[in-house]
């Protein structure tokens, strides 16, 4: 008998659609005490990064995340201090198709969670270690599911797949050019992957590595296929956790806010150090007073930029950059992402030797282990301003080093006072 794997077809416009993200797996194969859904990149779980991306989705309803039992504790932990809303946490398998199979549940059977979620028209399947995922391919393989009971992001090949023999030599090689790499996201009609599961054998259960298989297996659904882009990849092994780190440093590295307050010679160093830096990175200059309820700052606070740059006379850089620290502690803007400050110290004195003592190198030093608790990597930038014949090569060290520290965001610099 056919089995009833729920309606095909368009359903309605506005359907609901749910999200489950498998991650109570153990990342043996990146190895290493921490499951990699928990390794932090930048100070925060990968995990999070992924659940982040579903959120920024505002029709997805709900975002199942799946993780081993002895986790729950510590999911539950980042949910509520990344503020993760429209999440319910549900105990995983032995497997990944348990562990998904367990997410589908929460949707379909009482006893399984304390509170049965609404069930959605579409369901999204997203392994939790695939972070960098747009609304533009989830939409596509929603619509897609909608029209055909299931969907999958494909990837061309980068290596021929190739069948071995017992004997361990080549038994024959497939045409690439035939075959896709089945990624993430995959959606489907919730009735067509549900039923799929629940007649599921064991042997699939403890085995199975695809979803669309089983759809097409149990419910006679055949995917339909859509070209994802290139960063839909899995955090597999080591190497792909350091490239999910190098991604998001370069995507937090896009612009700099250079705040200075009003003073002539502050101002020309803002200036100048602008012109040098607009070549590479975005920057949004403003010369304020730093005063707390300042509009045009709390506008930039919220306009996601991570990158700060206060030029200050020396004498003051430390108060000066304190302001900025409160200002941007009640912005929630370090919240997400560690921000980076430098301090430039504009030292005017004519003395041409070395114009800061140990004290206040220490003083700096102590700061920035403070401010580190909030999030916020602290760095110093000592900025002589002599003579104008040196200005601009003066400028142009300055620029260097800011755009360095930007991009590493190293924390072990932090409280550093480099010489431009
Ligand atoms: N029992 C399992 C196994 C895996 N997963 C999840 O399925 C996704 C993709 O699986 P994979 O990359 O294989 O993760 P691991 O099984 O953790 O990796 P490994 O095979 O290296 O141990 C991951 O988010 C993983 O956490 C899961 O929810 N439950
Ligand atoms: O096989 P693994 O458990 O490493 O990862 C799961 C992947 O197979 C899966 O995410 C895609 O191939 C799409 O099904």
């Amino acid at each position: 008998m056919e089995p009833s794997c729920g309606s095909r077809g368009p359903g309605p416009a506005a359907a609901a659609v749910a999200a489950v993200l498998p991650a109570g797996g153990s990342g043996e194969r990146l190895g290493g005490a921490t499951p990699k859904q928990f390794c932090t990149v930048q100070g925060r779980p990968l995990v999070s990064y992924t659940v982040g991306a579903m959120e920024r989705i505002s029709w997805i309803s709900h975002i199942i995340v799946v993780v081993s039992p002895e986790n729950i504790e510590k999911m539950n932990s980042i949910v509520e201090k990344y503020g993760h809303k429209r999440v319910t946490i549900v105990r995983g398998g032995v497997t990944r198709h348990r562990s998904i199979f367990n997410g589908l549940k929460v949707f379909a059977e009482n006893n399984f969670s304390n509170q049965l979620l609404q069930k959605p028209e579409v369901v999204i399947i997203h392994d939790a270690v695939r972070p960098f995922v747009e609304e533009d391919i989830l939409s596509k393989v929603v619509m897609a599911a909608k029209d055909h009971g299931a969907a999958g992001a494909i990837r061309p090949l980068v290596s021929t797949v190739i069948a071995s023999a017992a004997d361990g030599f080549l038994d024959h090689s497939l045409e690439r050019a035939r075959y896709r790499a089945s990624e993430m996201p995959q959606a489907f009609l919730f009735d067509i992957i549900y039923e799929a599961y629940q007649q599921c054998t064991d042997y699939d259960l403890d085995y199975g590595t695809e979803c669309l298989h089983l759809a097409l297996k149990y419910c006679k659904t055949n995917a339909k296929l859509v070209e994802g882009t290139a960063d839909l990849w899995k955090v597999t092994y080591k190497r792909d956790l350091y490239a999910a780190e190098s991604i998001i440093k370069g995507n937090l590295s896009q612009q700099v806010c250079i705040i200075t307050n009003v003073k002539e010679d502050v101002a020309q160093v803002n200036f100048l150090l602008h012109e040098s830096l607009k070549s590479r990175i975005k920057v949004e200059a403003v010369s304020v007073t730093l005063s707390k309820n300042d509009g045009q700052l709390q506008d930039i606070f919220s306009g996601q930029c991570y990158n700060f740059v206060c030029i200050s006379d020396k004498k003051y850089a430390v108060e000066e950059t304190q302001k900025l620290v409160d200002m941007l502690e009640k912005s929630n803007t370090p919240l997400l992402y560690p921000v980076v400050l430098i301090s430039v110290h504009l030292d005017v004195s004519e003395n041409t030797s070395c114009s800061i003592g140990m004290e206040e190198l220490t003083r700096i030093k102590k700061f920035a282990r403070e401010v580190k608790k909030k999030n916020i990597l602290l760095y110093g930038i000592l900025f002589q301003y002599k003579d104008c014949l040196l200005l601009q090569e003066t400028v142009n060290s300055a620029a260097a080093l800011i755009l360095a520290l930007i991009m590493d965001r190293n924390p072990e610099l932090i409280g550093q006072l480099l010489v431009a």
